[in-house]
């Protein structure tokens, strides 16, 4: 493709330089002046080029002068560019030679959001879920070392990616190895939402102090004026030393650690960038450079609400107006909006949420109820236990999670909260498939790693109206965790009772009598049963349609009951095939020695779901009406039932 078609007239600004940058080395040859010009065409791409496919715009445009800068200054992919999170990426792929594919970006078979090492040998570490980076480098840093080669290691973290527990183990661990790796924190004072924690305080404080905004090197000569002379004198000086450090230089807790801080520098600032790179080139061990920058520098409406603008959908890019399609209320505003009603009426509710307030639908009741929301940071770990100790002192925590970043807490969810067989409800949010972010996202494993804990009770919904009811029944039930899972897509705009009744624990509902064959379904998936069913129906096969609502635990009774009838089943779920309700079904079954019952497994595969639509990802794994027929059909060729026993209405 010709690079020279990448920028619009629209923006009535035509690209010189981008167009002749292809691989990274080409930045070298270019003065600061150029590479400034460089970082306002970039982003002037990539602000008309997101306005199509959407994407993590504030982040990238923060990041356009710091990513120059390192490309400028080391050789990639022989020093290791490790991103955090990795949403940050996009104009490192623009400067080794993605430019073309933006058009496909985060679309089904495109280029990836995220680091991808397989689009490119300079994509070293692959992330989506945050502060891995700080491992990945020290591991990167050891690796190299004992291979006894001389490349640099150099992590790219976020302020809110920093306030993670494993970049805290990291860095504890980076400062005792002291081998040579460079952490630059991008510090924007935001994470997706404004960065909490006294981290952030500490950075704020850095950032605003104009004491601690003396350049180090300032210092340091006037620390230098103070006599290192023998005796009392000489103790005297190296103590006031110490105490002046403390007062003075930025970055404090950072050295003490044991990692040579360098900054704050200005990260919108190439000549300053490269400046500090040259300096850090110097020390000898572990150095942190302190980059401070805007997110959604460049683009008005992303500077004024990067909030808005961390992760957007297509928009106008004159009047910053976000295009988004309309629809029936997404489960998510379901849940935030029954979570209110739920909070008027027991004001033990609690909500915790590990830095995803607006994802996970609880600006609302924030809002209603500032004090009983709780954001935690990107914190799954700690908001898991802290749930634990809520409710073992009465109060009614909700932990409100998306199904991939409760990966990260299932030791606290087995030894804190079900061990101690604490009240806590999980709302647990993208459960399925998530669509764009792709493989890192999906919502696909927490039935098999929830189900098999003692203790746990866990149901979805069929719509979400049922989800308002399971809310009431999670908040109704006493005797231990109970989590409700939804999905990333819009309900199906069902009539929302306004009374709310708790669902039986474990009962299950037939949502379409049938004969010989079923489909026992959850969530999302009994619509898809059903209109399966639809099709059948047409050829005379009478398909049985369960909402199999409690993943935990299993409708004993009505299993059995389909077993007696001789009924061949199909359990549908978009989660993991391994572990999740269809393995539940089988290992029922097997207990109870019932061999006879043919039951076929449909989920998603034993491999990592890529980004695309959800509708893409269904069709991929045949998570859909027509694969259901098709399945239905297998069964019945190999095992065919004796049709005819019942009597249906037409
Ligand atoms: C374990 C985990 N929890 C939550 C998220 C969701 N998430 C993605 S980016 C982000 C904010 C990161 O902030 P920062 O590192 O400061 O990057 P910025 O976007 O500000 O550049 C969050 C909370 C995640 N990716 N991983
Ligand atoms: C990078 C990241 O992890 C988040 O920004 C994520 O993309 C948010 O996903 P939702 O759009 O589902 O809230
Ligand atoms: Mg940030």
């Amino acid at each position: 493709m010709d690079n020279h078609t990448l920028i619009t007239k629209e923006s009535g600004e035509i690209a010189v330089l981008l167009p002749q940058i292809n691989e990274p080395g080409q930045l070298k040859s270019l003065s600061v002046d150029e590479l400034t010009s460089l970082a306002a065409e970039i982003r002037q791409f990539l602000i008309e080029k997101l306005s199509v496919t959407g994407g993590h715009l504030a982040s990238n445009l923060g990041v356009v002068e710091l990513t120059l800068a390192l490309h400028y200054c080391y050789n990639s992919p022989r020093d290791k560019f490790i991103f955090d999170v990795g949403h940050q990426a996009y104009v490192h792929k623009m400067l080794t030679g993605r430019m073309d594919q933006f058009d496909t970006l985060r679309k089904y078979k495109g280029m990836c959001g995220f680091v991808k090492r397989s689009e490119s040998e300079h994509d070293v570490w692959e992330a989506g879920h945050s502060s891995t980076s700080l491992s990945a480098a020290i591991g990167m840093a050891v690796a190299r070392d004992l291979k006894g080669e001389n490349n640099k290691v150099i992590a790219m973290i976020g302020d809110g990616a920093l306030t993670g527990g494993m970049a805290f183990e990291a860095l504890n661990h980076i400062g005792h190895e002291q081998k040579d790796l460079m952490v630059i924190l991008n510090d924007n004072e935001m994470s997706i939402a404004p960065n909490v924690g006294a981290m952030h305080n500490y950075l704020s404080k850095i950032r605003s102090d104009r004491h601690y905004l003396r350049a180090k090197d300032e210092l340091e000569m006037m620390l230098k004026k103070i006599p290192a002379i023998g005796g009392m004198l000489a103790k005297t000086g190296s103590r006031l030393k110490e105490s002046l450090k403390y007062m003075m230089v930025p970055g404090v807790l950072f050295e003490e650690l044991g990692l040579t801080y360098l900054g704050p520098v200005d990260g919108h600032d190439i000549h300053k960038l490269i400046e500090t790179f040259k300096q850090a080139d110097n020390v000898r061990g572990p150095v942190f450079v302190h980059v401070l920058t805007t997110k959604g520098k460049g683009y008005k409406p992303a500077e004024a609400d990067s909030y808005k603008w961390h992760g957007i959908t297509p928009y106008k890019i004159e009047s910053g107006q976000v295009l988004k399609s309309v629809g029936n209320p997404m489960y998510t505003d379901v849940f935030g909006k029954t979570l209110i009603e739920l909070g008027e009426q027991d004001s033990r509710i609690i909500a915790v949420t590990p830095a995803m307030p607006k994802g996970s639908g609880l600006i609302p009741f924030s809002e209603r109820f500032p004090d009983r929301m709780i954001d935690v940071g990107i914190a799954e770990q700690h908001a898991a236990t802290m749930c634990a100790a809520l409710a073992m002192e009465g109060m009614k925590p909700v932990f409100a999670v998306y199904s991939t970043f409760m990966q990260r807490a299932y030791d606290q969810i087995v030894h804190d909260i079900c061990r101690h067989n604490a009240n806590v409800m999980f709302a647990i949010d993208r459960a399925g498939y998530v669509g764009d972010d792709g493989e890192t996202h999906q919502g696909v494993f927490d039935i098999a790693f929830m189900r098999h804990i003692p203790n746990m009770v866990m149901m979805m919904p069929k719509d979400e109206n049922e989800l308002r009811h399971m809310m009431k029944t999670a908040l109704e039930y006493n005797d231990g965790p109970i989590a409700y899972r939804y999905p990333r897509i819009n309900g199906l705009g069902v009539h929302l009772d306004e009374e709310l009744v708790p669902i039986p624990i474990g009962k299950w509902e037939t949502v379409r009598e049938g004969e010989g064959y079923a489909v026992l379904a959850c969530g999302p998936m009994v619509q898809v049963a059903l209109e399966a069913a639809d099709q059948l129906k047409r050829e005379g096969i009478h398909l049985q349609v369960v909402n199999a609502r409690f993943m935990k635990p299993l409708d004993e009774e009505m299993l059995l009951e389909l077993a007696e009838n001789g009924t061949n089943m199909v359990v549908l779920e978009e989660a993991s095939e391994a572990g999740s309700l269809g393995s539940a079904v089988l290992e029922f079954y097997a207990s109870k020695h019932i061999f006879d019952t043919k039951v076929s497994l449909m989920g998603v595969p034993d491999r990592f779901i890529e980004h695309g639509s959800v509708k893409e990802q269904r069709e991929e794994t045949g998570l859909t009406a027509a694969g259901v027929v098709g399945e239905i059909k297998k069964l019945m060729s190999l095992h065919p039932y004796e049709i005819g026993k019942t009597q249906f209405p037409s």
